[in-house]
């Protein structure tokens, strides 16, 4: 009962309770283990830093972090959740990690989580008895094989959401979420880089150094990084802080309620997209935003940090008008989704449908773009200005 409390819980009936905490747990272990590979990332001389990062077939980067954080989730789920097989489906494979020449690659993420796995206590998780083998890790990446569908419970996770955003210094989310039949019924974002105070949200590129200046660090202070949680038909959701072992902060913070802004009218609202405009049309959501009447610069964030921002009131609407070539992946979305729902807010395509997380990995069905709003009015007139911009635009 205590710990329920700690974890923001209402008195409702016990669903998901033992799954939501130790996926939060997972994710807070994920954070910290982000936080210190970007650290090393950034200080690293170039030479150095380049064999944490590489590059997929489609040129888009991956990094030690996003192997190591998904071994260490598939781990955590694995030992401690017993109900039967976990079932994962996640962004990344062994591929390119079993290859014989990424030895040292592979060496690193052994390594990453290890170490980071030698910290679970301060989490409230048990540390293995000894620590993983190359094999065991390797196995814990691959094991998150599940294709996903229409039936049964399986896992999400998006280990770094934003890995360019995690490279540069910026923003990056660590996002999973738990789909029964079809449907997000639970969802837990890390957000590292989350600041204390929304106006920082925009320092872009600048945010790594700008924030160290900013805030020089002490005890007590919750400078940075949250983990937010949301249970489906809870009607709430939750943040609390990212554990911070060198100071001792770790679950001295109870979590507090979130809730979207009330602002309803487009003209004040802020809205934020991705920051690379090969990932959404920057073009279309200018015109669109000028036709509502919005005057502010869109706030451009990296990976599902947007849909954190909606959830906790610091932004109003966000928009993603992806190429109509790509398909969107369930794991960019689907925590994202729900927490908001559950903080108030509203996501649906462009046509106003829900989003579709049945279909297996991809986001099957979507009419031209997603559309998160801080409430049901706002959405409306959203949606209405995004029909009445499309037929004149070049999408
Ligand atoms: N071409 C294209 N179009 C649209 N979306 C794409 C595209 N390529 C990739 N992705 C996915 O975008 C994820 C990055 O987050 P965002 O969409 O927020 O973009 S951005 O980083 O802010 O520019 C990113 O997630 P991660 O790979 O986890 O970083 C991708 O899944
Ligand atoms: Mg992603
Ligand atoms: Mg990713
Ligand atoms: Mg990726």
């Amino acid at each position: 009962m205590e710990e329920q409390k700690i974890m923001g819980l209402s008195s409702d009936p016990d669903v998901y309770s033992k799954e939501l905490d130790i996926a939060v747990k997972a994710v807070q272990m994920a954070c910290s283990l982000c936080q210190k590979v970007q650290e090393s990332l950034i200080s690293k001389t170039k030479s150095n830093g380049q064999v944490q990062v590489q590059s997929k077939d489609d040129s888009s980067p991956v990094t030690v972090a996003d192997w190591s954080v998904q071994a260490i989730v598939s781990w955590v789920l694995s030992e401690f959740l017993v109900s039967g097989n976990i079932s994962i489906l996640a962004e990344e494979d062994v591929q390119t990690l079993s290859k014989s020449n990424a030895s040292g690659l592979l060496e690193a993420v052994v390594k990453t989580v290890n170490d980071c796995l030698a910290e679970a206590p301060s989490f409230g998780v048990k540390e293995p008895k000894s620590p993983l083998g190359t094999s065991e890790v390797l196995e814990a990446i691959s094991r998150c094989n599940s294709t996903g569908g229409a039936t049964g419970r399986f896992w999400v996770l998006d280990p770094v959401d934003g890995t360019l955003g995690f490279v540069r210094g910026d923003q990056y989310a660590v996002a999973l979420a738990l789909i029964e039949d079809g449907e997000v019924m639970l969802g837990i974002l890390g957000c590292p880089n989350y600041p204390m105070r929304k106006e920082w949200l925009s320092y872009q590129h600048r945010y790594h150094r700008i924030i160290s200046k900013l805030t020089p660090p002490t005890a007590e202070t919750w400078e940075k990084g949250c983990v937010l949680y949301a249970r489906k038909g809870s009607g709430k959701a939750w943040k609390q802080p990212v554990h911070d072992l060198d100071k001792k902060l770790v679950l001295q913070n109870c979590p507090i309620p979130v809730r979207v802004s009330s602002i309803d009218n487009p003209a004040l609202a802020t809205f934020c997209e991705p920051v690379e405009k090969a990932n959404s049309s920057h073009s279309f959501t200018a015109g669109l935003a000028h036709s509502v009447g919005l005057r502010k610069q869109p706030l451009r964030l990296y990976s599902m940090v947007k849909y954190a921002a909606i959830a906790c009131g610091d932004a109003e609407v966000f928009m993603k008008f992806a190429k109509t070539s790509y398909k969107e992946k369930i794991w960019d979305h689907a925590a994202g989704v729900i927490i908001i729902q559950e903080a108030g807010g509203v996501v649906t395509d462009a046509g106003g449908r829900q989003l579709d997380f049945s279909k297996g990995v991809y986001l099957e069905g979507l009419d031209r773009g997603i559309i998160a709003s801080a409430g049901a009015r706002l959405h409306e007139k959203i949606i209405e200005a995004v029909d009445a911009s499309w037929g004149s635009s070049c999408l």
